[in-house]
């Protein structure tokens, strides 16, 4: 009988070790991608901003994913290159991105923006601090979204036969500290310093910490490559173009993909309007503002391991994600109706948000690697990835020129940071019922996906872990 050798994976500590340096990594992206979000009233005043300046803007994260496949691309370099290299390619993409979107709300870009294209205007007037900052932000997502697979792969490759989805969850959870203080850090920082860029300074150097963390993870995995080879264990295949083909033939992996984007665009997108909706509905003072919506990734972060583990030990993998997807559609549509404006009622809707922030991921990203072959994992999220980047791109932009259009109120005139400003008033019910609309069909996807798993014998709702 073979001897099977242990290698660090059978280490409790090295694999909670790796867990650690790769979440760390991941935390400072997501601070990074959220750090403006708190500043919307602020941009709009101080960079004359629109509210559909801010969704444009916004909506850069998913541009190049989206329009010129960078995330397609980013699976294949994933799958070819290994999690090492692509780990500190998209972390120096992301500090490229990171530091234009920096210099661009810093005061350099000044003026308006308009691109017509033979007379049509593809472009009305824009601030072009928001499109110079949209464009780092573009450059950034392509960097956030190559972390987030190749942080993803990482994971299970360290986690697979063990604590898999726990981990993912815990990696995810960490990912979700780095939302919420990027929640309620900003703006106690701009206040500080009088400058609205210095949020994404720190988020800046925080990153640079981040790359060092991962050179450590490095030494780890490369070390593990060794032990791999030695104990005679197959390297993962190469990428391969008929990947792509073959994992588009999954019904399965289409229900979780179109249930990821319907998710993701009513949590993400509402956090970007997250803070000005507290201000303007709850009528809650806008230094505390950012401590509510920062309950969401809070109580995701404490709650995502605990259905990862959940998942592990007893399945039931597509129930948690219907039941998920039926509880953000019960708070959008809460968070619709007018009168419901009291302090207690959003905290208390918060913080159900957050909890079906956590049960869909924990239960979603697993699923993933127990319907496609570990091989092909890279270009699987990959590709779950770029639908849903269609939604971080698209729905913050509808939000914004939404506002715009049906949702002004009027004007208020209010002392900001020491100065008079002219804020515009929005009612947010609109907004709401579109983001209850996506996760009403996200119910409906969570079904089939339920229907197929019964069909297929995937064991989405059977436990994980191998005893
Ligand atoms: C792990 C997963 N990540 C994603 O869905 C990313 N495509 C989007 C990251 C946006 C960063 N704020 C998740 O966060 O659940």
């Amino acid at each position: 009988m073979n001897e099977i050798k242990a290698t660090l994976r059978d280490s409790k500590t090295a694999r909670w070790m790796v867990l650690i340096l790769v979440s760390f990594t991941m935390m400072c992206a997501y601070y990074l991608t959220d750090a403006m979000a708190p500043l919307q009233e602020r941009l709009q005043a101080n960079l004359s901003w629109s509210a559909s300046d801010y969704g444009f803007f916004t909506s850069g994260y998913g541009w190049f994913n989206v329009f010129l496949l960078m995330l397609v691309f980013s699976g294949m370099i994933l799958d070819k290159m290994g999690v090492r290299f692509t780990g500190i390619l998209s972390i120096g993409i992301m500090l490229i991105g990171a530091a234009i979107k920096y210099w661009a709300i810093s005061g350099h870009v000044q003026g308006m923006f308009e691109l017509n294209i033979l007379g049509w205007q593809a472009i009305s007037s824009s601030a072009k601090s928001s499109v110079v900052a949209g464009f780092g932000f573009a450059i950034f997502g392509v960097g956030c979204e190559m972390f987030g697979i190749a942080a993803n792969k990482a994971v299970v490759r360290w986690f697979r036969g063990k604590e898999m989805a726990l981990a993912i969850g815990l990696n995810t959870s960490t990912g979700r500290i780095g939302t919420a203080l990027a929640m309620f850090t900003p703006i106690p920082l701009v206040r500080m310093t009088g400058d609205i860029s210095a949020p994404v300074l720190l988020a800046l150097v925080l990153l640079c910490i981040g790359m060092l963390v991962f050179i450590l993870f490095t030494v780890m995995d490369r070390k593990l490559d060794k032990e791999d080879a030695d104990a005679g264990v197959a390297a993962d295949e190469e990428f391969k173009f008929a990947d792509i083909l073959e994992i588009g033939k999954n019904r399965a992996f289409w229900y979780i993909t179109t249930l990821c984007v319907l998710f993701y665009s009513a949590v993400f997108p509402f956090i970007k309007y997250a803070v000005n909706l507290m201000v303007q509905k709850f009528d809650i003072s806008d230094s505390f503002a950012g401590y509510i919506p920062a309950l969401l990734p809070f109580g995701a972060l404490l709650l995502t391991p605990v259905f990862g583990n959940l998942f592990d030990k007893k399945g039931k993998g597509a129930t948690i994600m219907i039941i998920g997807s039926i509880l953000l559609v019960c708070v959008h549509l809460l968070f619709s109706i007018p009168s419901l404006n009291s302090f207690p009622i959003a905290i208390g809707l918060v913080i159900l948000l957050g909890i079906a922030f956590s049960m869909v991921p924990a239960a979603m990203w697993p699923s993933i690697a127990k319907i496609i072959p570990h091989s092909k994992l890279g270009t699987a999220y990959a590709m779950t990835f770029w639908v849903q980047n269609w939604g971080l791109m698209g729905v913050p932009l509808l939000i914004g020129v939404v506002l715009d259009k049906y949702c002004i109120t009027g004007t208020i005139t209010k002392l900001v940071d020491g100065k008079e400003q002219v804020i515009t008033q929005y009612n947010y019910m609109i907004p709401m019922l579109i983001f209850a609309f996506f996760g009403f069909l996200a119910i409906g996807f969570a079904l089939l996906l339920k229907a197929e798993d019964r069909k297929k014998g995937y064991g989405l709702e059977r436990p994980n872990i191998k005893e």
